[in-house]
């Protein structure tokens, strides 16, 4: 018999996501199917988002091989029905207050600080490069996490270094540059693009360093089509892109309109739930079906 989700403890509510207290050690993390586009909660859930969401996350954490957060399996009995298959029992650490991003390619935020002075994060790079341009090797490009609402403000490694110690924020930098590689190389080897991605980090009570929140999920990632990909030229968000263009160019509705953006059509909410299985399948080689929970 599972426990109720009302058991537990509400902690943290996110744009998508929430956090319960299950007991003094341990949290759930819960994955909704809510979808942001333009910076907007859209009023259209995408049906079984929370869950693939959840499987990618398990997948990169058994991959990666890197210490993580994880306290117990995807059916681990303290998951409520309701939730199961998009939630998962997580130790409860002491969060590093740092957003860890690693970008292989230039789009986005640090687009923006490169066209503006030639570096990102006070990382100088090359000059020439332009949307989409490969950025080789990877750059850490840590930010501030802004309250809900607002957008992380992208800091220098100086900063962090200064906030949290030289030495906390060179081990930080190793493991967001080395995990992002490893996340990366396993995206191309499927055809996909990891273009950036954002981790955090907590230390256990045992004072470990352990890797955090969700990892390599499309929410926390730019994701690619590698088949479309030219030096220089950024792509549509493989999850997203289809939300976008129908939002954009054929709901009628306008980023600068000042209103929220209207509900989704059914067929952009079944185009978009295949395009986050499609995403998992590809890149995990594992079958979606076989994930806990019942699909919505
Ligand atoms: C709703 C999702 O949570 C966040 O967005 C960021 N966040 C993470 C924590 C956290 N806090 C203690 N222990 C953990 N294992 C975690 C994790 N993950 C708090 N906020």
């Amino acid at each position: 018999m599972r426990p109720e989700l009302s058991e537990y403890t509400p902690i943290y509510s996110g744009k998508v996501r929430e956090l319960y207290e299950v007991d003094d050690e341990h949290l759930l993390l819960v994955a909704s199917d809510r979808i942001s586009a333009y910076d907007y909660i859209l009023d259209t859930p995408i049906p079984d988002k929370g869950r693939v969401l959840t499987a990618m996350s398990v997948f990169f954490f058994d991959a990666l091989g890197v210490p993580n957060h994880l306290a117990g399996p995807a059916d681990d009995p303290r998951i409520p029905e309701p939730v199961l298959g998009r939630a998962l029992i997580t130790r409860r650490l002491d969060m590093v207050p740092v957003e860890c991003v690693a970008r292989g390619y230039l789009t986005g935020s640090g687009l923006r600080e490169y066209r503006a002075n030639g570096e990102v994060c006070g990382v100088p790079l090359p000059e020439g490069l332009v949307d989409g341009s490969r950025i080789d090797p990877p750059i850490f490009t840590p930010a501030t996490k802004a309250a809900v609402g607002d957008h992380d403000e992208n800091v220098s490694f100086e900063r962090v270094a200064a906030d949290v110690g030289i030495e906390l924020a060179t081990r930080l930098r190793e493991l967001t540059l080395g995990v992002y590689a490893r996340g990366a190389d396993i995206a191309r080897e499927r055809g996909i693009i990891l273009a950036d991605t954002k981790f955090e980090f907590g230390h256990s009570s045992d004072g470990d360093l352990l890797l955090a929140d969700e990892v390599l999920t499309p929410d926390s990632s730019r994701y690619w089509d590698g088949r479309l990909y030219e030096p220089g030229k950024a792509l549509p968000s493989f999850d997203k892109q289809i939300v976008r263009d129908w939002l954009t160019k054929e709901s009628g509705w306008s980023t600068d309109a000042g209103t929220p953006p209207p509900p989704l059509p059914d067929d952009v909410v079944e185009r978009t739930r295949a395009r986050y299985i499609e995403a998992y399948e590809r890149i995990s080689g594992l079958s979606f079906a076989d994930w806990p929970g019942a699909a919505a």
